[in-house]
């Protein structure tokens, strides 16, 4: 790490000597998403630029302190760049001068060791790892097993599927990742390399030259395997990432698919994925909607809400139909196609979407009451008839949801009385109610066009049942 005063050669980086001036005023701060920069470097003369592929941490500021801020620096700037082929990382740190006013003068020092670890090293020595420490991939996919699957990067042959047990190798591979890990994937936490069950499922292009095969690391997915009684695994996707100049490119697809793949071939009990982000969500719901689509058992169900729905007036309902698919149809998902009961409730719901006419205003009417349903049951849950409930929290039966939480006018309720509630603040129960529907729709018909797009004929088919 070089810590220096802008305009000074690296001797100067003694705190001692640096100048000490004061800030007009209390300082400040300045946010560490302003000041901090994150390179990933694929050879040593981009080490020192700013002109190379930087990447897009989702918020460097809860790093830094509880209000994300780093006191003390005029005109501070930390630059990291981090190797593609060691992931080592080496820091620069400039600034004019340096003064407490008031708020003390961040050390910096103790924050990028918790980023970064023992993978931040000196300039010279983060350029020889350019050359010495290029084997951490090869050596971990040499030990894994390859995964083909069907019609999978036949454009590009030299990118790979590998599947590896987290030990050896392949731990010291994913300690090098922690950083880009804690960096790239939100609110993550290193996994316990030390737990049984873990896995590595691996996205690599091989080149080979003068028969020496090398290897870039595209992506990866941290995935665990764990017991389900009485005698089942289930897999859980901790973990994915694909780094940053290669995203949008179809490995975080292929990833899924392959760990899909793996999970029906040696008959896993299911497949889910912990706190999936929203983009996650959106690739893995098209894919399994595209899954369902030409998964025969489900047709006759779906047919069947599909004419419910077009026949149905709800708009003066005074039940709610649910949209729920056969319980014994969930099973067979799950036996067949490893897609966990919540996953195929959120698929099902687009798939019924796909199948009805968004020019038929009744059934795209009915559609939205049964999504406004469905979640005022989650949010009430029992305590429907109670209006009063202040606080609700929505809870997965898969353990990987978010949480929400909802407060509602009206009181009476014992809990009401600690809150003081300025009846202008808040949102009417209805409002907060129809905004999660909007965006309920929002994710749905995202979802529906990406799977129109892709699965064209297959829908078709669908439609036409
Ligand atoms: C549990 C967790 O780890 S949650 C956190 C997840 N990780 C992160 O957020 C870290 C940063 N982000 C990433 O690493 C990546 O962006 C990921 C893993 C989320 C997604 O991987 P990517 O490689 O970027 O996505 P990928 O290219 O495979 O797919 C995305 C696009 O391809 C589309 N796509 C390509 N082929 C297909 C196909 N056959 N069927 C359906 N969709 C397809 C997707 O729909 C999507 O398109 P769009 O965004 O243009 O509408």
């Amino acid at each position: 790490m070089a810590l220096k005063q802008k305009g000074t050669d690296a001797a100067a980086t003694d705190t001692k000597k640096r100048r000490r001036v004061g800030f007009s005023g209390t300082d400040a701060g300045v946010e560490a998403n302003e000041c901090m920069k994150v390179f990933l470097v694929r050879n040593p003369d981009e080490v020192g630029s700013v002109d190379c592929t930087s990447i897009e941490p989702f918020d460097l500021n809860h790093f830094f302190g509880e209000d994300g801020k780093i006191y003390g620096y005029k005109n501070l700037k930390i630059n990291v760049w981090i190797s593609a082929k060691s992931f080592h990382g080496y820091a620069d740190i400039s600034f004019d001068e340096t003064s407490d006013g008031g708020k003390g003068i961040t050390d910096l020092k103790p924050v990028l060791q918790n980023i970064f670890g023992e993978n931040l090293v000196e300039k010279e020595e983060f350029l020889h790892t350019f050359s010495k420490e290029c084997e951490c991939i090869r050596t971990a996919v040499t030990n894994g097993s390859a995964i083909k699957l069907d019609g999978s990067y036949e454009s590009d042959p030299a990118v790979e599927i590998v599947r590896v047990e987290l030990q050896g190798a392949a731990a010291f591979l994913y300690s090098r990742l922690v950083p880009l890990v804690l960096l790239l994937v939100e609110g993550s936490t290193p996994i316990d390399i030390g737990e049984h069950g873990w896995e590595m499922v691996l996205v690599v292009k091989k080149t080979t030259q003068e028969a020496v095969s090398k290897f870039e690391l595209l992506g990866f997915a941290a995935v665990h395997n764990f017991y389900h009684y009485p005698e089942s695994t289930r897999l859980r996707i901790s973990q994915i990432l694909v780094l940053p100049p290669y995203q949008g490119e179809g490995h975080g697809l292929r990833l899924l698919e392959a760990i899909n793949y793996i999970a029906q071939s040696e008959n896993i009990y299911d497949v889910t994925i912990e706190d999936p982000s929203d983009y996650l969500q959106y690739v893995r719901s098209s894919i399994d909607c595209l899954r369902l689509l030409t998964f025969d058992p489900i047709k006759s169900a779906l047919s069947a809400i599909v004419s419910s729905l077009k026949e149905t007036n709800l708009s003066k309902r005074t039940h709610s139909l649910r949209m729920v698919p056969p319980a014994e149809l969930m099973e067979t998902v799950r036996q067949k196609l490893k897609i966990n009961k919540k996953q195929f409730l959120r698929c099902w719901e687009i798939l019924i979407f796909l199948s009805l006419d968004s020019q038929e205003h009744k059934s795209m009417d009915n559609f939205r009451a049964c999504i406004y349903d469905r979640i005022k049951g989650e949010i009430l849950g029992s305590a429907s008839g109670t209006n009063g409930k202040r606080l609700l929290q929505m809870v997965s039966s898969s353990n990987e949801e978010s949480f929400a939480v909802y407060w509602t006018q009206e009181s009476g309720d014992a809990d009401d009385q600690t809150v003081e509630q300025q009846p202008e603040d808040l949102k009417t129960q209805e409002q907060q109610l129809n905004e999660l529907v909007d965006n309920q729709m929002e994710e749905i018909i995202g979802v529906a066009k990406n799977v129109t797009s892709r699965g064209k004929d297959k829908l078709v088919e669908l439609v036409a049942q």
